[in-house]
């Protein structure tokens, strides 16, 4: 059965099946064409597709198959706040067949029962105690409110070892916050995920901290491409990122409600103009994506001269569509700085750093005199 057909790879079988058809010509310039096979192979849970040597059928069809290169997570991982985040990333990695949920542990206050019940839902070991989920992590995520990092990175410090990763996808707080918090040679890195991460079509950016090893951002990117695309960026972008893609599904859930909003307007049932809206924003960024050309272009090929795009999109520009995406997206990122910036100072540094910042002025300083 062919599932689906993109450039000239055509997939063949149903989802769960174990290979993929290159034609001849696509062979030719693999290189070119790598991406779009990685990508899609992906969605299908392959991650290093293999490419048959010799043609497995008289019309020049080539093998890639994939399904053994598909390794199961050896790790555990620990989320510190169990909340909606953390549930995203760990549902997604279930759902990927990559990790048992028997191998993720949650941890949230006893007040916030709700999210200790949802966890257990999913399968998930749960406890109130954040440094049990150290005791049996080796990938910690610390998925709690920035206001709460302090609180939580002083609580695990002592249970702590090099041999963990530590990964904050709290808004805001940058790593050298975190690594002030924790031990030295902490390892630690900064990672802005998203939602969609639970239908595993999330976007995720992350940072290394500078006691982080060689190997660690592979250890990272491969758990966050299990759940969609995963890229290394410096640091100083992730509050770009946070205003663009850590935010962006909010923004987008707003489109599709605005435009099933008007084609209720226009005579069409709730829940058919729901799916439209959000089959047309899917399509559209799958078409960004496979076909890698430029937006602007795929619009303007919508847009048939006189026709009715042109009059809808007058109607976006007149209200300022891109300017005020621009204007999110900036306001967005701000807030992150502003989270971050306010957050370290002082209100961040728990009672044993404090200690050890004075003990270091000391040091240096033994006799207390005006610097
Ligand atoms: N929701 C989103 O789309 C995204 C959120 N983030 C970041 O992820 C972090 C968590 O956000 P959400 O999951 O949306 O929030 P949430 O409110 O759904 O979850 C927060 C969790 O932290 C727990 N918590 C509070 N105090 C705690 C403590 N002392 N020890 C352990 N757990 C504690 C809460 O019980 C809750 O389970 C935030 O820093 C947020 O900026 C990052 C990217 C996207
Ligand atoms: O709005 C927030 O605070 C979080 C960070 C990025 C998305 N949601």
């Amino acid at each position: 059965m062919i599932a689906s057909e993109f450039h000239s790879i055509t997939f063949v079988g149903p989802s769960t099946s174990a290979y993929l058809i290159v034609r001849r010509p696509c062979l030719s310039a693999l290189t070119g064409c790598f991406d779009a096979v990685s990508n899609a192979a992906r969605e299908r849970d392959c991650r290093r597709p293999v490419l048959s040597e010799t043609p497995i059928s008289d019309s020049g069809q080539f093998l890639i198959d994939y399904s053994p290169s598909w390794s199961s997570i050896k790790m555990r991982i620990g989320f510190i706040g169990a909340g909606k985040m953390a549930q995203a990333l760990a549902r997604g990695l279930i759902n990927s067949g990559r990790i048992g949920a028997e191998n993720i542990i949650a941890s949230s206050p006893k007040r916030d029962y709700q999210f200790i019940d949802q966890c257990k839902t999913l399968g998930l070991t749960t406890t109130h105690d954040n440094s049990e989920v150290v005791h049996k992590s080796d990938v910690i995520v610390l998925a709690v409110k920035p206001i709460h990092v302090s609180k939580v990175t002083s609580e695990i410090a002592p249970a702590l070892s090099r041999e963990q990763l530590v990964v904050s996808i709290a808004l805001g707080i940058t790593i050298r916050n975190i690594e002030s918090l924790l031990p030295t040679k902490s390892r630690v890195v900064r990672v802005m995920p998203n939602t969609p991460a639970v239908v595993r079509a999330g976007a995720s950016a992350f940072a290394m901290g500078s006691a982080c090893r060689d190997g660690d951002a592979e250890i990272v990117k491969d758990l966050l491409s299990t759940v969609g695309f995963a890229v290394e960026v410096p640091e100083v972008q992730i509050d770009p990122v946070t205003g663009l893609s850590g935010s962006g599904p909010s923004y987008m859930f707003a489109a599709i409600e605005g435009l099933a909003d008007g084609g209720v307007k226009v005579g069409l049932p709730r829940d058919l103009a729901i799916k439209l809206a959000a089959h047309t924003l899917y399509g559209a960024a799958k078409m960004v994506l496979e076909t890698g050309v430029h937006p602007a272009q795929l619009k303007d090929d919508v847009q048939s001269p006189g026709g009715s795009s042109i009059y809808g999109m007058h109607k976006l520009e007149t209200g300022g569509l891109k300017g005020i995406l621009i204007d999110a997206v900036e306001a967005a990122t701000n807030r992150s700085r502003a989270t971050g910036d306010k957050a370290l100072p002082r209100d961040f540094r728990n009672a044993e750093m404090e200690k050890k910042i004075e003990e270091e002025k000391t040091a240096s300083n033994p006799n207390n005199q005006l610097l």
